[in-house]
């Protein structure tokens, strides 16, 4: 899809194709963290004494620095891209490369990137690190693999949005009367559509085993994943998969505002 024009971004066939190609992403990043202990240390809160930073955490401060300095080669002008810091990102000096809108003006002001933090360190964290534990000599390869674990999550998570945007261009007498009504059930039944579901999930687990091994050993007797693609599809059904379709919900019950 080219988000320059916006008839490619709201086929919901180029949507799912970008969906499929993004659990590449995840699956690779995932594996990255897996090298790595579960290192608590970079998130608890003022851990360290770092300058001029109270009440959060190793990982908060280095996405801050990043999301600063992404900021200003434009990554979050970018439709399918959203800071864990709106309120600190900078401006660019490069010019404005303006994309057409293609979701609602209020697109920006749905971010989940708070919960998505929460369940990676709470959660996930705990699923794909190699051990408990810590390992002071990788404080900061642990957290730029967890930085793009959450970065690739949350592209992934708010990309609900172009789904959503593409259902309503869609189906919009149905979308309509369902945000009217505020149905949010109606809305879930709506947007849910529980084959391309299963699809996904059978998808990771092969994937899971493919892209997660040496592929001289795959036909050796034991190959050790190492990310259990069981692990990869019980995150996307119980985090993933879920936190998407609330965007899109959430996404959907302000649509009216701009018709
Ligand atoms: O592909 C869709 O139609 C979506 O809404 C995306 C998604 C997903 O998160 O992958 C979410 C809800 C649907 O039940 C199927 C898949």
């Amino acid at each position: 899809m080219d988000f320059m024009k916006p008839e490619t971004v709201l086929n919901l066939g180029n949507i799912r194709d970008a969906l499929v190609r993004m659990e590449d992403t995840i699956v690779f990043n995932f594996i990255e963290r897996s090298q790595f202990y579960s290192s608590p240390s970079v998130y608890e809160i003022d851990k360290f004494e770092i300058p001029d930073f109270v009440g959060g955490s190793f990982l908060d401060w280095t996405m801050l620095q990043l999301e600063k300095l992404q900021s200003q080669i434009r990554r979050f002008e970018a439709p399918d891209e959203l800071p864990f810091f709106p309120k600190e990102i900078l401006k660019s000096f490069l010019p404005p490369i303006g994309y057409p809108n293609v979701l609602a003006s209020y697109s920006t002001e749905i971010n989940f990137n708070d919960e998505i933090k929460k369940f990676y360190i709470q959660d996930i964290v705990p699923l794909i690190s190699c051990g408990e534990g810590e390992q002071p000599e990788n404080l900061g390869s642990t957290c730029t693999a967890d930085i793009e674990c959450l970065q690739s999550l949350s592209r992934r998570i708010h990309f609900g949005k172009f789904v959503a945007e593409a259902k309503f261009q869609s189906e919009k007498e149905l979308f309509i009367k369902l945000i009217k009504e505020k149905n949010v059930k109606g809305l879930e039944d709506a947007i849910t559509n529980s084959v391309v579901e299963e699809k996904i999930l059978q998808r990771l687990v092969e994937k899971g085993k493919a892209y997660g091994v040496d592929p001289s050993l795959k036909y050796s007797q034991n190959p050790q994943s190492k990310v259990n693609p069981e692990i990869i599809a019980v995150i996307y059904k119980k985090w993933i998969i879920p936190l998407t379709k609330k965007v899109e919900i959430d996404y959907l019950l302000r649509r009216l505002e701009c018709e």
